[in-house]
């Protein structure tokens, strides 16, 4: 019988991820297990002895990767040891990566395949190659899902910071990224998308994001309209915005690889983004009126 272990069991996916595999799987987050700590990290799994590890750990806070470099420690050295412990172990990982590994300066509205050659302009998108390529260098049995735009109802997304700045300031105008395209991706769906991988014990790259694409102003704009919350969002370019980080201006993701399979779960993002918003949406507006 398969022995699922989530690691980030507490993050927004891995909550997501507990939830969709119930009680197939057993769940494990920091301080538990340390990823980013080798020793440590396969003393633990030396423990719990899973068959089946998916990897939703990480140090996603993409602005702060470019001074911290304790980010490498976690989203590249973390799968070199999930990759060691799964070799020894005959497991098969299944590990999470980001539109980031693409500098997004394909024409638009080209979608990025599974094939196209990474070249990351940020360090949260250099540390998570460097993790995709060290579990593709091994002989392990793995599979590699990039997602993208990420949100769901647990934890930090762009969602609920845009949410929050307006319910905090509801007069105020926000300016909003225009020139930045993406697919914004559920975090649940993901999680379906993932446990549908290992039922079909599926291995290689997959992109795993919604169909279609918008902008980051497009985003919030339909999230808060479907909340019935009403906005100043002013459409502005990526110049308008400054932060530390350069981010992909076309990070349109094309799922080939689990079309090509027949698995691929995602619909339309702003249908997603809908049931999303049936699903959880009344509970992440009590939790953001209560900050
Ligand atoms: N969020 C997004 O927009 C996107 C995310 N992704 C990828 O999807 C995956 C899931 O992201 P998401 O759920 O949003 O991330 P979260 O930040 O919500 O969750 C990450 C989890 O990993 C834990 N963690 C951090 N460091 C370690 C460590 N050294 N050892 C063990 N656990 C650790 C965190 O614990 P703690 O909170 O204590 O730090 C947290 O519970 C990641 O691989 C991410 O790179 C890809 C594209 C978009
Ligand atoms: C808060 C805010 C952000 N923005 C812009 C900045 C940026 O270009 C864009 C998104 O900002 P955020 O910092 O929320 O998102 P960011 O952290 O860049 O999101 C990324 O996270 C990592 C983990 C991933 O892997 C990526 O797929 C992606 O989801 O929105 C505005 O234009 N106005 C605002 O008020």
């Amino acid at each position: 019988m398969s022995r699922t272990l989530i690691i980030g069991c507490n993050g927004q996916l891995g909550t997501d991820c507990m939830s969709v595999f119930g009680d197939a799987a057993t769940g494990v987050d920091f301080p538990e297990i340390d990823i980013a700590n080798r020793f440590q990290c396969l003393e633990k799994l030396n423990g719990l002895q899973p068959s089946v590890i998916v990897n939703c750990a990480a140090y996603t806070a993409v602005d702060a990767c470019e001074t911290d470099p304790s980010c490498w420690a976690v989203n590249a050295d973390g799968p070199k040891h999930l990759t060691e412990w799964a070799a020894q172990n005959s497991a098969f990982l299944v590990h999470v990566s980001t539109d980031y590994v693409f500098p997004g300066n394909k024409p638009l509205f080209e979608a990025s395949v599974e094939e196209d050659k990474p070249d990351p302009i940020s360090e949260y998108g250099k540390s998570k190659l460097a993790g995709e390529r060290a579990v593709l260098d091994s002989n392990v049995k793995a599979a590699i899902l990039r997602t993208a735009w990420l949100y769901g109802a647990h934890g930090k997304n762009f969602l609920k910071t845009m949410l929050r700045l307006t319910l905090q300031n509801p007069d105020r105008e926000f300016k909003v990224v225009t020139d930045q395209y993406g697919s914004p991706t559920w975090s649940y769906t993901l999680a379906r998308q993932i446990k549908a991988v290992v039922e079909r014990e599926a291995t290689g790259v997959f992109h795993a994001s919604s169909e279609g694409y918008c902008t980051w102003y497009d985003l919030a704009c339909s999230f808060l309209d479907k909340l019935g919350v009403a906005h100043h969002f002013i459409p502005c370019s990526t110049d308008e915005f400054p932060t530390s980080t350069r981010r992909p201006a076309n990070s349109i993701l094309e799922n080939a690889h689990a079309k090509s399979l027949g698995i691929n779960c995602f619909e339309n993002w702003d249908e997603e983004l809908q049931a999303f918003v049936e699903k959880a949406g009344k509970k992440v507006l009590e939790e953001v009126k209560a900050l």
